[in-house]
Formats: structure tokens, C-alpha cells, sequence
């Protein structure tokens, strides 16, 4: 594999953290997260940016993640599930590395995330509407940049890394 940089994208709960950390593994690649390295940048917690800077202060930030990340050298990076919200994230993402779409339904996606509090966006009464939507409006915007669309449900993860690692040797 000549690019080494692989960039996971996808809706919340897909597993782009979880399988990232394990093709990162299989690849013997480093792993970074792009909200973790928010967080770090920042100093504080995706749920306090939300609220302290709206969602249009976390996109700022995660665009100036993304755009210092991508510049590093070999990695696996699990980005967060907005990030194709914005033209200049994709132009990024589909210029300096290998973009894999983890293919996820939204009855999937609600399981995955249904016990955790750190997703600003799920907040709310109806997840599952809210996933549904996203997906609608994100689904087109992850195929466009992917170069691989890996599907995820009743698949443990481990499996798919070491899928997407098989796809990635071959090309
Ligand atoms: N293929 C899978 N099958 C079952 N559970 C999964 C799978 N992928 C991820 N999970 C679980 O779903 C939750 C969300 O995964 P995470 O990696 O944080 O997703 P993302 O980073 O895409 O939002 C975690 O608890 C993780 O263990
Ligand atoms: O889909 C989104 O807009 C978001 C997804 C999250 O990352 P994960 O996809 O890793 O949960 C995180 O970036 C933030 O809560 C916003
Ligand atoms: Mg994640």
C-alpha cells in the first residue's frame, strides 16, 4: 500500500474509533482520533465546545484538526461522523488519503450509541429521527470521497479491520 494514510468515515456509531484502533493494529500504523485531538487542542470536552461555541465553533476546530492531521504522515485517522459537512473537510480528506465509508443502518447506529452521553447531537428525545436525517443528508457526502464502502452491521469490528486491512494490501 503506497498512501499510508487511512481515513475512516461514517455516521456516529459506525465504529470509526473502535475499528480504526484495530486496523491501525492490523496496519502497524499509528492511530489518531480527530476528536480526541480536538479535545486535546482545546483542553476541553466535545459536549463543553458544543455548548460553549455551538456546533459552528466545533466544525472551526475540527477543520483545523483535520487539516494539521492530514499533513502527518502514516496513520490510521477515525474522524467524527460531521466531518463531510463541510467541502473543504471532503476536498481534504479525498487529497491526501485513502478514504473508507463504514456503511452502518440506523437501527445499528442507535444500539451502538444509545449508552453514551458525549454526542451533543443525540441529546434529544428521538436519536433514532435524528440519525435518520443525518444520514440522509451524509450518506451521499461519505460515498462521494470514499474509495472503499465497508458495511459494518452484525459484523463484530475486529473482523472489519481485518477486512478493510485485506482491501487496503491489495491496492
Ligand atoms: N461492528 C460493531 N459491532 C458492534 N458494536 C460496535 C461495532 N463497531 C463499534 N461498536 C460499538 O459501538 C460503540 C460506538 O463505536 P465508535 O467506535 O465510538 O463509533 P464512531 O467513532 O463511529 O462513533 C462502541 O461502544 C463500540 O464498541
Ligand atoms: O456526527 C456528528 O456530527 C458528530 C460525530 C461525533 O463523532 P463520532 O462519529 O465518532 O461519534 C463528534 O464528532 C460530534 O459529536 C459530532
Ligand atoms: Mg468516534
Amino acid at each position: 500500500m503506497q498512501l499510508k494514510k487511512v481515513f475512516l468515515v461514517g455516521p456516529m456509531g459506525a465504529g470509526k474509533t473502535t475499528i480504526g484502533r484495530l486496523l491501525a493494529q492490523e496496519l502497524n500504523l499509528p492511530f489518531k482520533d480527530s476528536d480526541r485531538e480536538i479535545e486535546e487542542r482545546t483542553g476541553a470536552d466535545i459536549p463543553w465546545i458544543f455548548d460553549v461555541e455551538g456546533e459552528e465553533g466545533f466544525r472551526n476546530r475540527e477543520t483545523s484538526a483535520l487539516e494539521a492531521l492530514s499533513q502527518q504522515s502514516d496513520m490510521v485517522l477515525a474522524t467524527g461522523g460531521g466531518i463531510v459537512m463541510r467541502a473543504e473537510n471532503r476536498t481534504l480528506l479525498a487529497a491526501r488519503g485513502i478514504v473508507v465509508y463504514l456503511a452502518t443502518s440506523v437501527e445499528q447506529q442507535v444500539l451502538r450509541t444509545s449508552k453514551d452521553r458525549k454526542r451533543p447531537l443525540l441529546q434529544n428525545e428521538d436519536p433514532a429521527a435524528v440519525l435518520q436525517k443525518l444520514l440522509d443528508i451524509r450518506d451521499p457526502l461519505y460515498r462521494d470521497i470514499a474509495d472503499y464502502v465497508v458495511e459494518t452491521d452484525n459484523r463484530n469490528p475486529k473482523a472489519v479491520a481485518i477486512d478493510i486491512a485485506a482491501l487496503l494490501a491489495n491496492k
